[in-house]
């Protein structure tokens, strides 16, 4: 089974270039929601969080405390390695057991992950698309869809590689500005995808 990682920075709209890929029966696992499912399921990573960023981390129904986390590893490098080395093995993991459970006749997944080269699991994947926009263009619409301060969203670019880092590593590229329409792009790489 071909697998594709696709990613992107925060705000570059690589979890919408997904949904397109989708309309084409293709399956795609999104690392970033396994990751909160996780979060909040497994004993073992929970016991983790816990014990890394103090009982606070989850509130009394049992959901994460994502501001209180955010606040403390956007801010520290050290905290963000730590709470990488709890979440990401078991997101590696999730992903495993997700791609055996494809259905053969399906041409190629889509891994769809915000730290793909960062957390190496682009290393489980046969190619690897980078969905890039203009910086100003991803605050904005990070700003826009949650509400975030700029300073919010640029601790968390900062804590990412630029698309500079990224595009030495990717295959294909994907440009999401108001003047380039995904649903062409996505087709034309699903074309190509089909040969592979
Ligand atoms: C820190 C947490 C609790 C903050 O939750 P919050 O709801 O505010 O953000 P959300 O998960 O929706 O992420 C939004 C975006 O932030 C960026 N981001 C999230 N985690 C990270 C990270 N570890 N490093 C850099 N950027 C990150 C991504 O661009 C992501 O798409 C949450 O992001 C988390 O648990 N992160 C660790 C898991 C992880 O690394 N996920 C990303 C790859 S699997
Ligand atoms: N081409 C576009 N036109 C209009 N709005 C867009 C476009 N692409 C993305 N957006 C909007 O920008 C926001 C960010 O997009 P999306 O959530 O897909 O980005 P992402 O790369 O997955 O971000 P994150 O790393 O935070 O998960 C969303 O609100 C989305 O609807």
């Amino acid at each position: 089974m071909l697998k594709i990682g696709i990613t992107g920075g925060i705000g570059s709209g690589k979890t919408t270039v997904c949904k397109v890929f989708e309309t084409l029966g293709i399956p795609v696992f999104y690392a970033d929601t396994v990751a909160k499912e996780l979060m909040v399921s497994d004993p073992i990573l929970i016991a983790g969080v816990k014990k890394a960023f103090g009982q606070e981390s989850y509130a009394a129904s049992g959901a994460l405390n994502n501001k209180h986390i955010a606040q403390i590893v956007f801010n520290n490098q050290t905290e963000l390695d730590k709470l990488n080395a709890l979440v990401h093995p078991a997101v590696f993991r999730a992903f495993d057991s997700w791609a055996k459970k494809v259905p053969s006749n399906v041409p190629y997944t889509l891994k769809e992950a915000a730290l793909l080269f960062e957390s190496g699991s682009y290393q489980m994947c046969d190619k690897n698309i980078l969905v890039t926009a203009p910086l100003e263009l991803k605050l904005a619409r990070v700003m826009q869809r949650d509400g975030a301060s700029r300073e919010q969203v640029l601790a968390r670019m900062d804590k990412q590689w630029s698309d500079e880092q990224k595009s030495k590593m990717a295959d294909y590229f994907i440009g999401n500005t108001e003047h380039q329409s995904i649903i062409l792009q996505v087709l034309a790489l699903h074309e190509q995808f089909l040969k592979l």
